[in-house]
């Protein structure tokens, strides 16, 4: 049977770029880009994403049982699919980025940058999914959904979360009930664009967008899968047209705003989180949360967490969310 992931990580030419199924279709369109398609009518295109960062490793060992599955015809299809693996180069390097993070580079951001291996990598992206909707549309394909998961660098207070992009449409019922469903522990909503590959596909295709985090970064095989089984659950019910699992714990999904990106525009650039401290963790009014020259950012609320703080990203990159309950 077709191995997307040890085919992807291979490399080199494919010598099997489609085939089928008893209810399926397949096509490779790509470097570990992968179009399949039911047999009988449906009205959704999903497209799954993961390894964009190349050692996020749980999203990318998900995705690829996700597809054996569906071609093994273990799990019926019931949507047209887009299974994406972002950055085979960077999965090759089990490396977050080869030169630069292409995460940051959707919506035409990446002409903006000195071409490399992630720039072209982007616009192929770009390429693959306008093909795919387009096409799934045409053939009666109305409602779009993009699920892009990702791992987080540190721990987290909250281990399953989702980012909306910015949308000036409202949010989709059927998502956060999806989202929801799934036992996502929290929910971040951004206030401004940007170059992320859920961004792109909301704003661009009007897609039902959301980045899953789904816990820290570990090598391939050292997942813990269990503490995922409500995503993938969720995930398998989105493309099998299956009634939406019931959510697993007890507990609300608490929703966050974004309240301040916190970019780093200078070589003096200084950030006061601890290296150890977890993503969510909060802060109170006036502390300091990073300073460089000409710009101090302040917590401004009663209290705010902090998310993905990084002071090691390139100028003009967001080093940290601030986050305040919604
Ligand atoms: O842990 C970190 O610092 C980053 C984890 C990660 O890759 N997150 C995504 C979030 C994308 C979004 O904001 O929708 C990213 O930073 O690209
Ligand atoms: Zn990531």
């Amino acid at each position: 049977m077709f191995d997307l992931l040890a085919v992807t990580m291979a490399g080199g030419p494919v010598t099997e770029p489609a085939g089928q199924t008893e209810t399926l279709d397949w096509q490779w369109r790509g470097e570990g880009i992968l179009e399949l398609s039911p047999r009988v009518p449906c009205d959704t295109a999903v497209v799954i994403s993961a390894g964009i960062h190349g050692n996020e490793t749980v999203p990318i060992e998900l995705l690829n049982q996700l597809t054996g599955e569906l071609l093994s015809g273990a799990r019926a299809l019931r949507v047209r699919l887009l299974m994406l693996l972002g950055n085979p180069a960077s999965m090759r390097l089990n490396k977050r980025f080869a030169d630069a993070d292409m995460n940051r580079m959707f919506g035409g951001r990446h002409a903006r940058y000195t071409p490399n291996d992630e720039t072209r990598r982007a616009q192929e992206l770009e390429q693959a999914m306008a093909l795919f909707y387009r096409s799934a549309t045409a053939a009666g394909a109305l409602h779009r959904f993009h699920y892009d998961l990702h791992t987080a660098i540190r721990g987290s207070l909250h281990v399953r979360f989702g980012l909306l992009p910015l949308q000036t449409r409202p949010k989709s019922e059927a998502m956060l009930a999806w989202l929801s469903a799934c036992g996502l522990d929290a929910l971040v909503h951004h206030r401004s664009p940007g170059g992320t590959f859920t961004h792109f596909s909301s704003e661009v295709f009007q897609a039902d967008s959301c980045t899953l985090e789904l816990g820290k970064a570990l090598p391939f095989g050292s997942n813990d899968h269990s503490q995922f089984t409500g995503i993938r659950r969720g995930l398998e019910t989105l493309v099998s047209g299956e009634p939406l699992p019931a959510r697993e714990t007890g507990k609300p999904m608490l929703h966050f705003r974004v309240v301040q990106d916190v970019i780093r525009s200078q070589e003096d650039f200084h950030l006061f989180v601890p290296a150890d401290a977890l993503n969510f963790t909060p802060f109170k009014k006036g502390e300091v949360i990073a300073k460089e020259t000409g710009k101090t950012y302040r917590v401004a609320e009663e209290e705010e967490v902090v998310l993905f703080p990084n002071p090691n990203v390139a100028l003009g990159l967001r080093a940290g969310l601030m986050l305040a309950k919604m």
